[in-house]
């Protein structure tokens, strides 16, 4: 596999030529939202500039335009994740809001007491808090399969878990925090053998690997534009079209209606029915966008390119005696980010220390509270890669560890 051409691509990234204090900017804070090559910005300021209009097909042409353009989104997204078409994609705002369509439209409504809902001890709060409401709201008990001590699911405490009782298993398919990269088939298979849903959080996946949601044979498999090249305000709900057919809107109004009377109305047909009011139109057109860009790199390119740093990375850190690293070492199943600690360091003022550098990374707990209780920390500093990052980056990123001990350590 030919590697990428970093430079080419850095150069369709201004932002990354941007300096503070005189220092060019070194982004590892991909994980959290990745930048936007120009390809995407001019695709969207192009919508704007020339056939910005009202969807749902109205009568002229700009209308025209607008909506095939915002319907052929849904046909190349569905094509990118190997879904069966347009009905089986929703808009969202976002994955939480994806997470939330799922728990709203179907849990709602279908969960009960004596109901079991599975989920892992690495969910991020836009799938475990949730889920965890909705068992608060609905009687269903929530369950987590745990992390092990190498950052991986046990899977044998995954098939004790999952039983007859199971009506949902809600997993992460790569975690943000841990890097782990979960079995989202086996999972989804052991679902399915107790007649559960499966349903996979794919923000950390799909910017980053190939994603093909039929081989999984995922539910429901949700995320969102700005982790992969593309705009905020955008995220995917993938549902398999028998499912979504069966599920009542949790959102109402124009657009995803098909008759209305004062006393009565029916739905539109999908994906419509779960896309009300005036919908992300220019986010539709850079996130078609940010999907052709990604193509044309390849995203077992892009998979292989974010491994490498990692592993890159991985290996820098752990030859620092006093970093503690999370998650799995290094490899196949470790995706293109580390999170880790400095001895006597708070991963705050780590990473302060590195905003001093204008090394971008994040601290905290990465949305993921109850993951880090089970750490023993309170927060970790996480760098997370993507196409356009380089080894010199994370060289970057160790050096100015130096500084931190001298400070604080
Ligand atoms: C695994 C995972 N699930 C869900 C979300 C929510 O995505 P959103 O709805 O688009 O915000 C994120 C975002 N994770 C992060 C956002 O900022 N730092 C992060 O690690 C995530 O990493």
């Amino acid at each position: 596999l030919e590697s990428l051409d970093v430079e080419a691509i850095r150069q369709q990234f201004p932002i990354l030529q941007r300096e503070f204090d005189g220092q060019q900017v070194v982004y590892l804070d991909n994980a959290a939202t990745t930048q936007t090559p120009d390809p995407v910005v001019n695709a969207m300021s192009d919508y704007y500039r020339e056939y910005n209009a009202n969807v749902h097909r109205g009568i002229h042409h700009l209308s025209q335009e607008a909506s095939i353009a915002y319907e052929e989104a849904h046909d190349r997204v569905a094509e990118f994740i190997n879904a069966d078409g347009r009905e089986e994609i929703v808009f969202t705002k976002n994955t939480t809001e994806a997470e939330n369509l799922v728990a709203y439209s179907w849990g709602l409504n279908e969960l009960e007491p004596g109901d079991e809902i599975v989920l892992t001890e690495m969910e991020h709060h836009a799938s475990l808090v949730t889920w965890q409401q909705i068992g608060k709201r609905t009687g269903a008990d929530v369950k987590y399969i745990q992390v092990d001590e190498t950052g991986r699911l046990d899977m044998d405490h995954a098939r004790e878990l999952i039983t007859d009782d199971t009506e949902i298993v809600s997993a992460v398919h790569v975690s943000n925090t841990l890097g782990t990269v979960n079995p989202a088939a086996e999972l989804t298979e052991i679902a399915h053998e107790h007649d559960a849903f499966s349903f996979l959080d794919g923000a950390q996946a799909v910017p980053n690997r190939p994603v093909d949601v039929d081989a999984i044979d995922a539910d429901f498999y949700a995320f969102s534009g700005h982790k992969m090249a593309g705009p905020t305000g955008i995220g995917v709900l993938y549902g398999k079209r028998e499912l979504l057919e069966e599920m009542e809107p949790y959102l109402y109004g124009g657009g995803m209606i098909r008759k209305v009377t004062f006393e009565e109305s029916t739905w539109g047909d999908l994906p419509w029915k779960f896309e009300p009011g005036t919908p992300p139109i220019a986010e539709a057109v850079g996130l078609h966008a940010a999907v052709d860009w990604l193509e044309e790199i390849g995203m077992d390119r892009v998979r292989t390119h974010e491994e490498a740093l990692a592993a890159y990375a991985y290996d820098r850190l752990e030859a620092e005696d006093d970093v503690e690293i999370y998650g799995p070492e290094a490899g196949s199943d470790r995706g293109g980010l580390v999170s880790f600690n400095l001895e006597g360091v708070h991963a705050h003022d780590l990473t302060s220390i590195m905003n001093d550098h204008t090394i971008a990374v994040r601290a905290g707990d990465h949305c993921t509270q109850p993951l880090h209780d089970k750490l023993g920390v309170p927060a970790s500093t996480r760098a997370s890669f993507y196409v356009y990052n380089t080894r010199e980056e994370v060289d970057e990123l160790v050096a100015a560890l130096e500084d931190a001990r001298q400070l604080f350590a």
